[in-house]
């Protein structure tokens, strides 16, 4: 199972993650969160980093130019939009970033989300499930109505995010299970403040999914 570990803003705390087991890291590229991180700085991490380690950009909202120009800087291996981007909009991605994998998320306000997943799917490289906040775009600690998604069936590989902690992670996982399910994305539910990770709680995490025959 793939472990996305998001907003990383700190260089030892980023290479402790990794070798706690994280797969991804993800870095915030909106400047209006407080997980913001720069480029420069998102580059002194990722070279410090296990090669294996997929380096994850957020945006949200933004143009082609600024994504292109903060993968290039920050040597990012992937892009997350995780705002209102079209589905037009991840193809022309897509061009200017051929090797790159583009995960879109869809923030999951009612059934009729879900259905939008459809659309993506045969463009991007992997959806992620976010929870829906009125006036914050991630990072929300809300959690999806997980009952929703027993019927999600996408046909690309897919990753739970939304107010996943160690301590609901197994209940998560298990009503996500099924069709393409690939992986969780956590932030705020293994944190201390935005942006500074506590390294207990993601102990925690990793010990949790060792229970999962499949976790490696
Ligand atoms: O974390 C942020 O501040 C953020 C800002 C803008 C877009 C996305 C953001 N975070 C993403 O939100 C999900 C879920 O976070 P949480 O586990 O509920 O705290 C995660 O994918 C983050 O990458």
């Amino acid at each position: 199972m793939r472990v996305k570990i998001c907003g990383i803003t700190k260089l030892d705390q980023g290479i402790a993650i990794a070798r706690l087991g994280a797969q991804a890291l993800g870095f915030i590229c909106v400047p209006a969160s407080p997980r913001y991180v720069s480029p420069e700085t998102i580059r002194l991490i990722v070279e410090q980093l296990p090669k294996n380690v997929d380096r994850i950009g957020v945006f949200a909202n933004t143009t082609i130019e600024n994504i292109c120009q903060v993968a290039a800087e920050s040597n990012l291996s992937g892009v997350q939009l995780h705002g209102n981007e079209t589905a037009e909009y991840c193809d022309r991605l897509r061009e200017f970033l051929p090797g790159i994998e583009i995960i879109k998320a869809l923030r999951v306000k009612t059934p009729e989300t879900l259905a939008t997943a459809a659309v993506y799917a045969v463009r991007v490289d992997t959806l992620l499930l976010d929870a829906y906040h009125p006036e914050q775009l991630g990072g929300t600690g809300k959690t999806i109505d997980w009952m929703m998604l027993s019927e999600f069936r996408p046909q690309c590989p897919w990753l739970l995010a939304g107010g996943l902690t160690p301590d609901n992670i197994l209940n998560a996982i298990d009503s996500a299970i099924g069709y393409n399910f690939s992986g969780v994305d956590l932030s705020s539910g293994v944190e201390i403040a935005p942006g500074d990770k506590d390294l207990t709680k993601v102990a925690q995490l990793f010990a949790k999914l060792s229970q999962l025959a499949n976790h490696r």
